[in-house]
């Protein structure tokens, strides 16, 4: 399985990656590489191991204990799970969106100043101050929360705490975020508001999302990875998956023959 060339050298390399849990292998032997420039989406029928994937890329899957990854996966060309990477920092620099949106049950202010404040990125309030404003607004939730700063996250609708959480991830100045199906839980309209803003943090962080809905992945993505039974079956530019796959497997998945 070969990688399309990429634009720049690979923000993140994977080579011959497999997991396992307890004896039960969920991805076997994937080699992938992901760039700045362009967003990669990933997809694939239920249980064909897109999450667990996603989740070696920052280390994620450190918190399963049946969980066993081998292979070698690199940012920038440091080994990620070499024995001496701190993996708090890995974790702000790789951030993470989930399925369903997780914000702390605490203001919206604080759910996006904790990471800055517990990694010491801000010297005093103001900078604190400036940096939840900035992330707010990459994350497009500024005009919708700055009267009301002091108002718990969870009380948001769910769009707006999915983009809470992008903020959040934003805000300790991540160079990668991953985003694993981050729109399921998500009505169209507040789905079309993570895809407008996908497009407009292109090329500022390396951007991974897991996605089961096609089109999505065709309207926010460059770079479709198909994952099949734990393994990778093709990797290229969007519109080529889409309309001319060289696997069989892959025309079959997205003509909806399975999945
Ligand atoms: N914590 C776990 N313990 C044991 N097996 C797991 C665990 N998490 C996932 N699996 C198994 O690993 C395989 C891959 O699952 P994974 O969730 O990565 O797939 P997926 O493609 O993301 O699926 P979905 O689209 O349904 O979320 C599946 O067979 C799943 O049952």
């Amino acid at each position: 399985m070969h990688a399309p060339a990429p634009t720049a050298a690979p923000k993140i390399s994977a080579r011959h990656v497999s997991v396992h849990y307890g004896r039960k292998q969920a991805i076997d032997d994937v080699s992938i590489d992901v760039d700045m420039e362009n967003v990669t989406a990933f997809i694939g029928p239920s249980g064909c191991g897109k999450s667990t994937f996603l989740r070696t890329l920052n280390r994620m899957n450190d918190t399963i204990p049946t969980a066993r990854v081998a292979g070698d996966i690199r940012l920038d060309g440091e080994d990620i799970y070499a024995a001496d990477m701190d993996v708090v920092q890995l974790r702000a620099r790789v951030g993470m969106v989930f399925q369903k949106p997780n914000p702390f049950p605490k203001s919206i202010y604080e759910n996006v100043a904790y990471g800055p404040r517990i990694h010491g990125l801000a010297a005093n309030k103001a900078e604190l101050d400036h940096i939840v404003e900035r992330s707010l607004t990459r994350a497009g939730l500024w005009g919708e929360v700055k009267d009301r700063l002091s108002d718990s996250g969870t009380a948001l609708s769910g769009g707006q705490q999915q983009r809470l959480c992008i903020a959040r991830a934003i805000a300790v100045d991540p160079e990668v975020i991953l985003m694993d199906e981050p729109c399921s839980a998500l009505d169209p309209i507040a789905t079309a508001k993570i895809e407008e803003l996908v497009h407009e943090l292109r090329g500022k962080y390396a951007i991974v999302i897991v996605t089961h809905n096609m089109q999505q992945a065709a309207r926010v993505s460059q770079r479709t990875a198909f994952f099949h039974l734990g393994t990778l079956v093709e990797y290229g530019v969007t519109s080529q998956i889409f309309t001319n796959p060289r696997q069989e497997r892959t025309k079959d998945y997205i003509t909806g023959r399975y999945g």
